[in-house]
């Protein structure tokens, strides 16, 4: 059971939520890494997901991203009924999904990345990938998010953390999707970086995008996020509005009362 009665976190008033997971539940054989929660996404909004190890977050994001199927519960977007069996179903939904390994490839360049598994073709036989068009998609798109990186022909492997990350939260944008998942985007990036990769999440917003984002980093969750969802050994402890909480009311709610 969820430790805390349902309040008001809508924040946008009376906005019908984009997302909605209720009472989901996922049972890997004898582990309950989700019991019974309950998640909304509203238009235009950055919720992070904060939890200990093995809280269950990266469970409930791949659910949302269609990589698991939820032992029990039920997802609606924007009010229908909704079954997300798949990565591509999710992608079909307006759901995207930056993971944590950010499935570059490092011997391509950055266009190539850019247009990975959906390469533009010229001409009927669609035989010819259009590199003008890749070029030109690439920059237009890295310019509107305001991503500088050093040059569009260095193979990934020359790019920093941050620049990784900047072009894999890039490339999701043609896609159009209206739910972005980060799992963890500032993990391992320093202090110039990670500032670099928030201000791109907002940008995403601005995009009229929501995002959902995991972190372990307090700084950077009260830098972006709009609501603050507490997950811990698979239930929700806590939802918060984050002008209306503190960092310190946060962590306790992460490691739970019993710990301090
Ligand atoms: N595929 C799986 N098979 C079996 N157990 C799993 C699987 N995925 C997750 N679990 C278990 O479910 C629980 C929640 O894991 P999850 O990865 O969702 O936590 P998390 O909050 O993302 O943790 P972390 O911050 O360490 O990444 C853990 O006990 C984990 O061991």
């Amino acid at each position: 059971m969820n430790e805390e009665k349902q309040k008001d976190f809508t924040p946008i008033q009376n906005a019908q939520p984009i997302l909605e997971l209720k009472g989901i539940c996922k049972y890997f054989g004898g582990i309950h890494a989700l019991e019974n929660v309950d998640f909304d996404v509203f238009p235009e909004e950055i919720v992070a997901i904060v939890g200990d190890n093995g809280a269950g977050k990266s469970t409930l994001i791949k659910i949302i991203a269609g990589v698991h199927a939820p032992t029990a519960g039920e997802i609606y977007m924007q009010g229908k009924p909704v079954e997300i069996a798949s990565p591509i179903q999710a992608r079909e939904l307006g759901i995207e999904t930056v993971y944590q390994e950010l499935a570059l490839i490092e011997t391509r360049d950055v266009p190539s990345n850019f247009f990975l598994g959906r390469e533009p073709t010229l001409g009927k036989m669609g035989i010819f990938i259009d590199r003008k068009r890749m070029v030109d998609e690439t920059v237009n798109t890295l310019n509107s998010l305001g991503i500088k990186l050093p040059s569009l022909n260095t193979m990934v492997r020359y790019l920093s953390g941050g620049q990784r990350q900047s072009l894999a939260i890039g490339r999701i944008m043609p896609w159009g999707g209206k739910i972005i998942i980060m799992d963890e985007p500032t993990a391992a990036l320093g202090v110039k970086e990670s500032r670099k990769v928030l201000d791109l999440v907002l940008k995403l917003k601005e995009k009229e995008c929501s995002v959902i984002v995991i972190s372990h980093n307090m700084r950077h969750v009260f830098n972006v996020a709009d609501r603050i969802v507490v997950l811990r050994g698979g239930v929700k402890v806590g939802e918060r509005i984050k002008n209306q909480t503190t960092p310190d009311e946060i962590v306790k709610l992460i490691v739970g009362a019993e710990m301090l």
